[in-house]
């Protein structure tokens, strides 16, 4: 199946288990949302996704290969086929790099960075940076701005999948539009899937194909645990 899968996925913060067993497909080529109230585990999961965090049991698939590993342990070419922007770019960014640093970091790591002006206009035109602002440093920018180079960031390696964790929830409406456009239209170019996690149902329902709340990821995993008898 052409998909991101996590299976069984299990992942606790000290003794708090946070996620319990969830199985959770991101399709390619279509955006799905994932919706949910505030703290119930959507960006753990999201992370899980991204091969940021191990999960304590589960496995994730791309594309039905299973990832060999978490985080450093996962191979570049494995990592870079799934992105990830958060919500809060300043958390997101070195502070000393301008943003056109910040774009091209990635190509810049994979060895790519030698001859990416071409690729750098592209990004930037793409989420609507100029060439001025791409030479500002993150203080010296709005959110939204810093915002628009996290997402260039993000599209940099063109990723086969792309979570936007609350990615727009911060941004005024006229940044937010101009976002999601350029993630639909990458989308839409590139076949890859997207995850639009947010708490803002009315966000969802004109972005995403179709969405999936968070109750029902907790109930499959209940019954799940219900019908192999590890109940709690
Ligand atoms: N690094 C961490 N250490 C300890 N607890 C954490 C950590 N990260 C998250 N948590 C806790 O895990 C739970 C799930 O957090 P998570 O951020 O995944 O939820 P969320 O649904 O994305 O929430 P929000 O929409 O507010 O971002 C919360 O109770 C949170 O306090």
């Amino acid at each position: 199946m052409t998909a991101l899968t996590a299976r069984q996925v299990t992942v606790r913060y000290g003794r708090n288990t946070v996620l319990d067993g969830v199985d959770f497909s991101l399709p390619a080529g279509v955006t799905t949302g994932l919706a949910g109230p505030s703290g119930c585990g959507k960006s753990t999961l999201g992370l899980v996704l991204a091969m940021l965090r191990r999960p304590a049991a589960g496995t994730l698939t791309i594309d039905d290969v299973p990832v060999p590993g978490w985080r450093h342990r996962a191979p570049r070419a494995v990592r870079t086929r799934v992105a990830i922007v958060f919500q809060q770019p300043r958390l997101a960014v070195d502070p000393r790099l301008r943003l056109r640093d910040v774009v091209l970091e990635p190509l810049r790591a994979t060895g790519r960075g030698g001859n990416a002006d071409g690729a750098l206009s592209a990004l930037a035109d793409a989420v609507g940076l100029t060439p001025e602002l791409l030479g500002r440093r993150p203080h010296e920018v709005s959110d939204g701005q810093l915002q628009r180079a996290c997402l260039a960031r993000a599209l940099a390696l063109r990723p086969s999948y792309l979570i936007c964790d609350e990615m727009t929830t911060m941004l005024d409406a006229s940044t937010q539009a101009h976002l999601v456009h350029t993630v639909e239209e990458y989308r839409r170019e590139s076949g890859a899937g997207v995850l639009a996690i947010s708490h803002d149902q009315v966000l969802l329902d004109r972005w995403a194909a179709g969405t999936v709340t968070w109750e029902t990821v907790v109930a499959t995993a209940r019954q799940e645990r219900a019908l192999v008898g590890v109940g709690h």
